[in-house]
Protein backbone atom coordinates (compact mmCIF):
# COMPACT_ATOMS: atom_id res chain seq x y z
CA UNK A 1 0.00 0.00 0.00
CA UNK A 2 1.33 3.45 -0.81
CA UNK A 3 2.55 5.33 2.14
CA UNK A 4 -0.16 7.57 2.11
CA UNK A 5 -2.22 5.41 2.10
CA UNK A 6 -1.94 3.85 5.09
CA UNK A 7 -0.80 6.88 6.89
CA UNK A 8 -4.04 6.62 8.89
CA UNK A 9 -3.20 3.22 9.66
CA UNK A 10 -0.01 4.25 10.98
CA UNK A 11 0.48 4.79 15.20
CA UNK A 12 3.06 7.42 14.70
CA UNK A 13 3.04 10.09 11.27
CA UNK A 14 5.23 13.48 10.82
CA UNK A 15 3.43 16.06 9.14
CA UNK A 16 5.03 19.57 7.82
CA UNK A 17 3.63 22.59 6.61
CA UNK A 18 5.26 25.92 5.38
CA UNK A 19 3.50 28.97 7.07
CA UNK A 20 1.54 31.44 5.41
CA UNK A 21 3.38 34.46 7.26
CA UNK A 22 7.03 34.18 9.37
CA UNK A 23 6.31 33.64 12.82
CA UNK A 24 8.11 33.28 16.11
CA UNK A 25 11.48 33.31 13.58
CA UNK A 26 9.85 30.16 11.61
CA UNK A 27 8.69 29.74 8.14
CA UNK A 28 7.64 25.93 8.51
CA UNK A 29 5.76 23.97 11.20
CA UNK A 30 5.97 20.23 11.54
CA UNK A 31 5.69 17.56 14.43
CA UNK A 32 4.41 14.11 14.77
CA UNK A 33 0.95 12.67 15.67
CA UNK A 34 0.84 9.70 17.96
CA UNK A 35 -2.42 7.40 17.66
CA UNK A 36 -3.56 5.64 21.00
CA UNK A 37 -7.05 4.16 22.39
CA UNK A 38 -8.74 7.68 22.93
CA UNK A 39 -7.73 8.77 19.38
CA UNK A 40 -4.81 11.09 18.23
CA UNK A 41 -2.22 13.43 20.12
CA UNK A 42 0.81 15.41 19.21
CA UNK A 43 4.32 16.08 19.76
CA UNK A 44 5.69 19.12 18.29
CA UNK A 45 8.09 20.84 20.84
CA UNK A 46 10.04 23.59 18.75
CA UNK A 47 13.29 22.59 17.62
CA UNK A 48 15.19 24.67 19.97
CA UNK A 49 13.59 23.38 23.07
CA UNK A 50 16.25 20.47 24.69
CA UNK A 51 14.72 17.32 25.35
CA UNK A 52 14.43 17.87 29.25
CA UNK A 53 12.08 20.46 28.10
CA UNK A 54 10.63 18.69 25.65
CA UNK A 55 9.41 15.53 27.89
CA UNK A 56 5.91 17.63 28.87
CA UNK A 57 5.03 17.79 25.25
CA UNK A 58 5.36 13.91 25.26
CA UNK A 59 3.32 13.67 28.31
CA UNK A 60 0.49 15.87 26.69
CA UNK A 61 0.44 14.26 23.72
CA UNK A 62 0.26 10.80 25.15
CA UNK A 63 -2.70 12.13 27.39
CA UNK A 64 -4.85 13.01 24.50
CA UNK A 65 -3.91 9.71 22.30
CA UNK A 66 -4.54 7.32 25.71
CA UNK A 67 -7.37 9.01 27.62
CA UNK A 68 -10.64 11.10 26.76
CA UNK A 69 -10.21 14.65 26.95
CA UNK A 70 -12.08 15.86 30.52
CA UNK A 71 -15.41 16.64 30.07
CA UNK A 72 -16.33 19.95 28.30
CA UNK A 73 -18.71 22.15 30.24
CA UNK A 74 -19.46 24.71 26.86
CA UNK A 75 -19.57 23.60 23.19
CA UNK A 76 -17.72 26.37 21.40
CA UNK A 77 -14.82 28.61 22.12
CA UNK A 78 -14.17 32.05 21.27
CA UNK A 79 -10.72 32.79 19.50
CA UNK A 80 -8.63 35.62 19.15
CA UNK A 81 -6.79 35.90 15.21
CA UNK A 82 -3.48 35.95 15.55
CA UNK A 83 -1.60 39.10 13.68
CA UNK A 84 2.35 38.39 13.69
CA UNK A 85 4.79 41.11 13.33
CA UNK A 86 3.32 42.16 9.27
CA UNK A 87 2.54 45.39 8.05
CA UNK A 88 -0.15 47.67 8.68
CA UNK A 89 -1.91 45.93 5.27
CA UNK A 90 -1.46 42.52 5.95
CA UNK A 91 -2.56 42.91 9.26
CA UNK A 92 -5.76 44.43 7.62
CA UNK A 93 -6.13 41.79 5.38
CA UNK A 94 -5.74 39.13 8.57
CA UNK A 95 -8.06 40.41 10.75
CA UNK A 96 -10.83 40.70 7.43
CA UNK A 97 -10.33 37.29 6.80
CA UNK A 98 -10.24 35.95 10.36
CA UNK A 99 -13.56 33.89 10.43
CA UNK A 100 -15.65 36.75 12.22
CA UNK A 101 -13.02 36.98 15.65
CA UNK A 102 -14.11 39.74 17.77
CA UNK A 103 -10.43 39.65 19.63
CA UNK A 104 -7.09 40.13 17.77
CA UNK A 105 -3.76 39.63 19.25
CA UNK A 106 -1.16 41.80 17.64
CA UNK A 107 2.53 40.43 17.90
CA UNK A 108 5.03 43.02 18.72
CA UNK A 109 8.89 44.02 19.85
CA UNK A 110 9.68 41.83 17.35
CA UNK A 111 13.81 41.49 17.01
CA UNK A 112 15.63 40.98 13.83
CA UNK A 113 18.28 38.04 15.03
CA UNK A 114 21.87 38.91 14.06
CA UNK A 115 24.97 36.90 13.38
CA UNK A 116 25.27 33.80 15.33
CA UNK A 117 21.86 33.88 16.74
CA UNK A 118 22.19 37.56 18.74
CA UNK A 119 19.23 39.61 19.26
CA UNK A 120 19.29 42.98 17.16
CA UNK A 121 17.29 45.68 18.09
CA UNK A 122 13.52 45.93 18.66
CA UNK A 123 11.35 47.31 15.82
CA UNK A 124 10.53 50.96 16.02
CA UNK A 125 7.23 52.07 17.81
CA UNK A 126 5.86 53.88 15.22
CA UNK A 127 5.65 50.41 13.29
CA UNK A 128 3.86 48.57 16.27
CA UNK A 129 1.77 51.62 16.44
CA UNK A 130 0.91 51.36 12.67
CA UNK A 131 -0.16 47.56 13.16
CA UNK A 132 -2.45 48.31 16.51
CA UNK A 133 -4.06 51.15 14.41
CA UNK A 134 -4.76 49.21 11.52
CA UNK A 135 -6.05 46.03 13.26
CA UNK A 136 -8.44 48.69 15.19
CA UNK A 137 -9.16 50.62 11.83
CA UNK A 138 -10.38 46.54 10.08
CA UNK A 139 -12.73 46.02 13.46
CA UNK A 140 -14.37 49.30 12.36
CA UNK A 141 -15.03 49.11 8.85
CA UNK A 142 -16.34 45.35 9.73
CA UNK A 143 -18.98 46.81 11.99
CA UNK A 144 -16.80 45.88 14.69
CA UNK A 145 -15.63 48.63 16.70
CA UNK A 146 -16.21 47.16 20.06
CA UNK A 147 -13.55 44.40 19.13
CA UNK A 148 -10.63 43.83 22.12
CA UNK A 149 -6.92 44.01 20.94
CA UNK A 150 -4.79 42.49 23.22
CA UNK A 151 -0.42 42.89 22.08
CA UNK A 152 2.04 40.10 23.07
CA UNK A 153 5.73 41.20 23.11
CA UNK A 154 7.33 37.89 24.27
CA UNK A 155 9.25 38.83 26.43
CA UNK A 156 11.33 40.87 24.24
CA UNK A 157 10.78 44.89 25.62
CA UNK A 158 13.09 45.93 28.21
CA UNK A 159 11.18 47.49 31.49
CA UNK A 160 12.02 50.97 30.02
CA UNK A 161 10.59 49.89 26.72
CA UNK A 162 7.47 48.52 28.22
CA UNK A 163 6.61 51.45 30.19
CA UNK A 164 6.70 54.07 27.36
CA UNK A 165 5.20 51.60 24.33
CA UNK A 166 2.50 49.98 25.91
CA UNK A 167 0.58 53.38 26.75
CA UNK A 168 1.32 54.80 23.31
CA UNK A 169 -0.55 51.10 22.00
CA UNK A 170 -3.11 51.30 24.21
CA UNK A 171 -3.71 54.79 22.63
CA UNK A 172 -3.50 53.47 19.54
CA UNK A 173 -5.56 50.28 20.02
CA UNK A 174 -8.65 52.45 21.63
CA UNK A 175 -8.15 50.85 24.66
CA UNK A 176 -5.71 47.49 25.21
CA UNK A 177 -7.45 44.03 26.32
CA UNK A 178 -3.94 43.63 28.05
CA UNK A 179 -0.50 43.16 27.01
CA UNK A 180 1.17 39.82 27.04
CA UNK A 181 4.90 38.81 28.60
CA UNK A 182 5.91 42.51 28.34
CA UNK A 183 9.15 41.39 29.92
CA UNK A 184 11.17 38.62 30.50
CA UNK A 185 11.45 38.77 34.19
CA UNK A 186 8.66 38.63 36.63
CA UNK A 187 9.55 40.99 38.60
CA UNK A 188 9.44 43.67 35.66
CA UNK A 189 6.06 42.30 34.67
CA UNK A 190 4.88 43.30 38.12
CA UNK A 191 6.67 46.75 37.38
CA UNK A 192 4.56 47.29 34.22
CA UNK A 193 1.54 46.04 36.14
CA UNK A 194 2.32 48.94 38.42
CA UNK A 195 3.33 51.47 35.95
CA UNK A 196 0.67 51.15 33.33
CA UNK A 197 -3.03 51.21 33.41
CA UNK A 198 -3.34 48.28 30.88
CA UNK A 199 -3.81 44.62 32.39
CA UNK A 200 -0.82 42.21 31.97
CA UNK A 201 -0.69 38.44 30.93
CA UNK A 202 1.92 36.00 31.74
CA UNK A 203 2.91 33.36 29.11
CA UNK A 204 6.42 32.69 29.47
CA UNK A 205 6.35 33.13 32.68
CA UNK A 206 4.37 30.65 33.40
CA UNK A 207 5.44 27.79 30.74
CA UNK A 208 9.05 28.68 30.46
CA UNK A 209 8.96 28.99 34.51
CA UNK A 210 10.58 26.65 36.83
CA UNK A 211 8.12 28.29 39.52
CA UNK A 212 4.60 29.25 37.59
CA UNK A 213 2.79 30.24 40.75
CA UNK A 214 6.02 32.84 41.33
CA UNK A 215 3.70 34.80 38.69
CA UNK A 216 1.59 34.77 41.41
CA UNK A 217 3.11 35.42 44.61
CA UNK A 218 4.61 38.59 42.99
CA UNK A 219 1.28 40.39 41.95
CA UNK A 220 2.67 40.27 38.65
CA UNK A 221 -0.18 39.06 36.56
CA UNK A 222 -4.34 40.19 36.39
CA UNK A 223 -4.32 36.95 32.80
CA UNK A 224 -2.33 33.51 32.77
CA UNK A 225 -1.81 32.23 29.29
CA UNK A 226 -1.42 28.08 29.23
CA UNK A 227 -0.47 26.49 26.30
CA UNK A 228 -1.55 22.42 27.21
CA UNK A 229 2.04 20.87 25.51
CA UNK A 230 4.60 22.65 27.09
CA UNK A 231 2.43 22.61 30.32
CA UNK A 232 2.25 18.35 30.13
CA UNK A 233 -1.13 18.17 29.41
CA UNK A 234 -4.63 19.22 29.68
CA UNK A 235 -5.28 18.00 32.91
CA UNK A 236 -1.75 19.12 34.49
CA UNK A 237 -3.15 22.29 33.09
CA UNK A 238 -6.75 22.45 34.88
CA UNK A 239 -4.72 21.63 38.10
CA UNK A 240 -2.31 24.54 37.11
CA UNK A 241 -5.37 26.92 36.76
CA UNK A 242 -6.86 25.80 39.98
CA UNK A 243 -3.54 26.98 41.64
CA UNK A 244 -3.24 30.23 39.60
CA UNK A 245 -7.04 31.42 40.52
CA UNK A 246 -6.75 33.67 38.14
CA UNK A 247 -8.56 34.12 34.29
CA UNK A 248 -6.84 32.00 31.73
CA UNK A 249 -6.53 32.23 27.96
CA UNK A 250 -5.53 28.81 26.40
CA UNK A 251 -3.19 29.53 23.75
CA UNK A 252 -1.45 27.20 20.66
CA UNK A 253 1.92 26.24 19.89
CA UNK A 254 1.38 26.79 16.72
CA UNK A 255 0.27 22.56 16.30
CA UNK A 256 -1.83 21.13 13.83
CA UNK A 257 -5.44 20.48 14.05
CA UNK A 258 -4.94 17.42 16.58
CA UNK A 259 -2.98 19.34 18.53
CA UNK A 260 -5.23 22.94 18.98
CA UNK A 261 -8.38 20.21 19.83
CA UNK A 262 -6.39 19.36 23.00
CA UNK A 263 -6.41 23.50 23.51
CA UNK A 264 -9.89 23.90 23.02
CA UNK A 265 -10.41 20.41 25.15
CA UNK A 266 -9.09 22.64 28.07
CA UNK A 267 -10.61 25.92 27.25
CA UNK A 268 -13.89 23.76 26.88
CA UNK A 269 -13.67 22.28 30.30
CA UNK A 270 -11.94 25.56 32.28
CA UNK A 271 -15.36 26.55 34.91
CA UNK A 272 -14.94 30.06 33.36
CA UNK A 273 -13.47 31.51 30.25
CA UNK A 274 -13.76 35.65 30.19
CA UNK A 275 -11.29 35.87 27.48
CA UNK A 276 -11.09 34.59 23.82
CA UNK A 277 -8.59 32.14 23.51
CA UNK A 278 -5.21 32.12 21.17
CA UNK A 279 -6.42 28.91 19.12
CA UNK A 280 -6.90 29.89 16.10
CA UNK A 281 -3.88 29.43 14.71
CA UNK A 282 -4.68 26.56 12.03
CA UNK A 283 -5.00 29.78 9.73
CA UNK A 284 -1.32 30.52 9.76
CA UNK A 285 -0.50 26.90 8.37
CA UNK A 286 -0.37 26.36 4.40
CA UNK A 287 -0.86 22.55 5.28
CA UNK A 288 -3.08 21.22 7.78
CA UNK A 289 -3.34 17.51 8.55
CA UNK A 290 -7.05 17.11 8.21
CA UNK A 291 -9.92 18.59 5.61
CA UNK A 292 -11.92 20.03 8.44
CA UNK A 293 -9.59 21.43 10.32
CA UNK A 294 -10.19 23.68 13.50
CA UNK A 295 -11.05 27.19 12.21
CA UNK A 296 -13.29 29.96 13.27
CA UNK A 297 -16.61 30.14 12.35
CA UNK A 298 -18.64 33.81 13.87
CA UNK A 299 -15.18 34.01 16.05
CA UNK A 300 -15.26 30.61 17.57
CA UNK A 301 -14.14 26.74 17.51
CA UNK A 302 -16.10 23.76 17.91
CA UNK A 303 -15.29 21.41 20.67
CA UNK A 304 -14.46 18.15 19.31
CA UNK A 305 -11.46 16.18 18.78
CA UNK A 306 -9.54 15.69 15.25
CA UNK A 307 -8.17 13.00 13.88
CA UNK A 308 -5.76 12.79 10.49
CA UNK A 309 -7.05 11.84 6.99
CA UNK A 310 -5.04 10.66 4.35
CA UNK A 311 -5.86 13.10 1.47
CA UNK A 312 -4.79 16.22 4.10
CA UNK A 313 -1.90 14.18 5.38
CA UNK A 314 -0.51 13.78 1.47
CA UNK A 315 -0.50 17.49 1.44
CA UNK A 316 1.63 17.84 4.87
CA UNK A 317 3.87 14.77 4.68
CA UNK A 318 7.66 15.78 5.62
CA UNK A 319 10.40 14.39 3.78
CA UNK A 320 12.37 11.19 4.63
CA UNK A 321 14.78 13.12 6.81
CA UNK A 322 12.29 14.91 8.83
CA UNK A 323 10.56 11.94 9.44
CA UNK A 324 13.54 9.95 11.06
CA UNK A 325 14.58 13.22 13.46
CA UNK A 326 11.19 13.30 14.48
CA UNK A 327 11.32 9.58 15.16
CA UNK A 328 14.47 9.49 16.89
CA UNK A 329 13.39 12.66 18.95
CA UNK A 330 10.05 10.79 20.14
CA UNK A 331 11.93 7.53 20.85
CA UNK A 332 14.26 9.49 22.93
CA UNK A 333 11.75 11.61 24.81
CA UNK A 334 9.50 8.51 25.15
CA UNK A 335 12.64 6.50 26.91
CA UNK A 336 13.17 9.93 29.06
CA UNK A 337 9.64 9.69 30.50
CA UNK A 338 10.13 5.85 31.19
CA UNK A 339 12.68 6.54 33.33
CA UNK A 340 11.00 8.87 35.35
CA UNK A 341 13.75 11.28 35.34
CA UNK A 342 12.02 14.01 32.70
CA UNK A 343 10.60 17.21 34.64
O1 LIG B 1 -1.99 33.11 21.16
C1 LIG B 1 -2.12 33.14 19.92
O2 LIG B 1 -2.90 33.94 19.38
C2 LIG B 1 -1.38 32.20 19.02
C3 LIG B 1 -0.26 31.44 19.59
C4 LIG B 1 0.96 32.26 19.87
O3 LIG B 1 0.94 33.47 19.83
C5 LIG B 1 2.18 31.60 20.15
C6 LIG B 1 2.30 30.28 19.85
C7 LIG B 1 3.54 29.61 19.97
C8 LIG B 1 4.61 30.24 20.48
C9 LIG B 1 4.58 31.59 20.98
O4 LIG B 1 5.67 32.32 20.51
C10 LIG B 1 3.31 32.38 20.72
C11 LIG B 1 2.96 33.13 22.02
O5 LIG B 1 3.85 33.73 22.57
O6 LIG B 1 1.87 33.14 22.56
MG1 LIG C 1 2.73 34.72 24.15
Amino acid sequence: MPAILSATRQDRFVWSSPLRTRFRHLDVRDGVLLRGEAGWGELSPFWDYDDGESAAWLRAAREAADHPFPAPVRDRVPVNVTVPAVGPERAREIVLASGGCRTAKVKVAQRTVGAGGTPGPVEPVDAEIARVEAVRAAFDDAGMPDAAIRVDANGAWTLDEALRRVPLLDAAARGLEYVEQPCATVPELAAVRRGTDVPVAADESIRRAADPLRVVREDAADVVVLKVQPLGGVRACLELAEQVGLPVVVSSALESSVGLAAGVALAAALPELPHACGLATSQLLVHDVTDQPLLPVDGALPVRRVAPDADALAAATASPELRDRWFARHDRLAALLATGRAA
